[in-house]
């Protein structure tokens, strides 16, 4: 259990994270949202004690992570994957990691192998890539078997075998009922892999909420209809109890009747339609639509350059 209480950090005029609350649960994958400069790292620094709150406080497992003896036995993060001196190999990075943490030699091995580095064990960590960078990062992270895992951005820069690699290693430890709390600014990534969401924007809570109910009450779900006969068929679908508004590029957006209930009336009123089509928003324009008041860096959209 991850617990962060009124936490604000400051950086001179720059407020990173504001009066933030939350508590991440055992046994499920909790993706921390939001865009660009938002705070996550901030939040998950100060949670590792890495940063120093200007005022709240972050818990783990019901104390300061300052005060744990032996935290990689408690928390295991992947925040820098390029933090490694790069002239170590991946196992002698790991054993040393294990002395002097107080871990058991075997516990390397097993990490080695969990994160398929087993074969590249004894080569120098200088000539890996990202992919292999990260896989030694989330295996120093795993170390300590530890109960609570912390992950920054963990799929940046991976192929697409590396993204579904680290996806399924989080659903699993997970399942293991450990606490898994991974932070991303990709909503379709999230959706793929958190069973809850933590949404900040500027350093602000925006939600906190299951991964179902999210994508349960952002889904948009019309149909868009076109016909030349667009007023005859709206006030049909309308007294066959449906909303029918205009919608903006010309049609109908009509809700309330499915796509087969509505051909049956056109059919049944010979109306001609052009066009019959079920539309859901995607969760990643929900996402926006959230954090759009919180993105701190915009770039100018290029179709309205120019634009009168
Ligand atoms: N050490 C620091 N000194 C000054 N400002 C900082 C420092 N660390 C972070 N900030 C600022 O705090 C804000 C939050 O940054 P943070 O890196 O926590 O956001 P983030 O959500 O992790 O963003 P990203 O997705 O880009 O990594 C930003 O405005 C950032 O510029």
């Amino acid at each position: 259990m991850i617990e962060v209480h009124e936490l604000t950090k400051r950086y001179g005029p720059v407020k990173a994270v504001d009066r933030l609350s939350f508590a991440i649960r055992p046994g499920q994958v909790t993706g921390f949202l939001g865009p660009n400069g938002a705070g996550k790292s901030t939040t998950m620094r100060t949670i590792l004690g890495l940063d120093t709150p200007t005022s709240g406080r972050t818990l783990v497992n019901g104390v300061a992570y300052r005060t744990i003896d032996k935290p990689l036995r408690v928390v295991g993060s992947l925040l820098d994957a390029g933090a490694v001196h790069g002239g170590r190999s991946a196992r002698s990075h790991l054993e040393c990691l294990a002395v002097t943490n107080d871990l058991p030699r075997s516990r390397v091995g097993k990490v080695l192998e969990q994160t398929g580095l087993s074969g590249v064990a004894r080569k120098r960590v200088r000539g890996f890539s990202l992919g292999m960078r990260q896989r030694l990062g989330i295996a120093v992270a795993l170390l300590g078997d530890p109960p609570i895992l912390m992950f920054d951005e963990p799929v940046n820069g991976l192929d697409p075998e590396g993204i579904v690699w680290i996806r399924n290693l989080m659903k699993s430890l997970a399942a293991e009922g450990r606490t898994v709390f991974v932070s991303s600014h990709l909503m379709s990534e999230m959706a793929l892999t958190a069973d809850h969401l933590i949404v900040i924007g500027r350093g602000a809570l925006i939600a906190d909420t299951g991964m179902a109910d999210f994508i349960q009450s952002s889904s948009l779900n019309d149909v868009l209809v076109r016909t030349p006969q667009s007023r005859y068929l709206a006030d049909l679908l309308t007294a066959k109890g449906a909303q029918v508004i205009a919608a903006p590029d010309g049609g109908l957006a009509v809700t309330g009747l499915t796509t087969e209930a509505i051909s049956q009336v056109a059919a049944a009123n010979g109306v001609e339609v052009y066009e019959l089509a079920r539309r859901q928003a995607s969760l990643e324009e929900a996402y926006m639509k959230l954090t759009d008041t919180s993105v701190q860096y915009r770039a100018t959209d290029p179709g309205k350059r120019g634009r009168r």
